[in-house]
């Protein structure tokens, strides 16, 4: 079975817990208690062979810092990095995380085809603050993918970029060895519960 691994990246409260609870569970729910990392697994069947994915879902509290980011880097196979498009400084952190992936130079990740830069809230635009065309221009001079979306309203733009991910992954993603990964991993069980867990986002 492939193992392929996807750390999702980006300022707190970007989006990236409703990024991945929508590719997982197809809802949107407003409201996260994600006062701790960790790994969700799930398996697909990519032209019919099973693929076991982990998405990784940072705790931005828990886990500033370069050196916590290096650990992120160096375990992911691919990385989707969110930004607010209605928050300018969470896409200079965005480009502050594309610019060490690629200073990094680590195996795959040096492919253009496994960063994927996402603008999420696009149901926010009279908030913009963040033009399309930026986040185009940023993710052509760091060579990745572009995509702009909403998380709570585009469910098969978020399936889309999951599977093409996975897709672009899986076409190059043999015989890597074995990484430490960044922290704890979930099951769906925690999943649920931080879906409906304590801390309040507000929209
Ligand atoms: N309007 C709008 N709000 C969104 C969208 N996606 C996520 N949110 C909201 O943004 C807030 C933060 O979402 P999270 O998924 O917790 O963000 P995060 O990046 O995981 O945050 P940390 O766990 O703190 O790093 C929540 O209130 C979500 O409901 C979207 O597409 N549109």
């Amino acid at each position: 079975m492939n193992d392929i691994k996807i750390a999702v990246l980006g300022s707190e409260g970007v989006g990236k817990s409703a990024l991945i609870v929508r590719f997982l569970t197809r809802r949107f729910i407003g409201e996260y208690a994600s006062s701790s990392e960790c790994i969700y697994r799930k398996c697909l069947s990519v032209d019919g062979r099973q693929v076991h994915l982990e998405l990784y879902d940072p705790c931005s509290q828990a886990c500033e810092g370069k050196s916590a980011l290096n650990d992120q880097i160096h375990w992911a196979d691919g990385f989707i990095l969110v930004y607010d498009i209605s928050d300018r400084s969470s896409f200079l952190t965005a480009k502050a995380i594309v610019h060490l992936i690629r200073e990094l130079h680590l195996g795959s990740a040096k492919r253009d085809s496994l960063i994927f830069l996402v603008g999420n809230k696009q149901d926010l635009c009279h908030m913009r603050e963040v033009q399309r065309e930026e986040g185009q221009r940023l993710a052509a001079e760091y060579r990745c993918q572009f995509y702009e979306l909403s998380v709570a309203e585009h469910y098969q733009e978020v399936a889309f970029i999951f599977s093409k991910m996975v897709q672009n992954a899986s076409l190059g993603g043999k015989g890597k060895e074995r990484r430490r990964r960044p922290s704890g991993s979930k099951s769906m069980a925690k999943l649920i519960n931080n879906v409906f867990g304590k801390r309040r986002k507000s929209v």
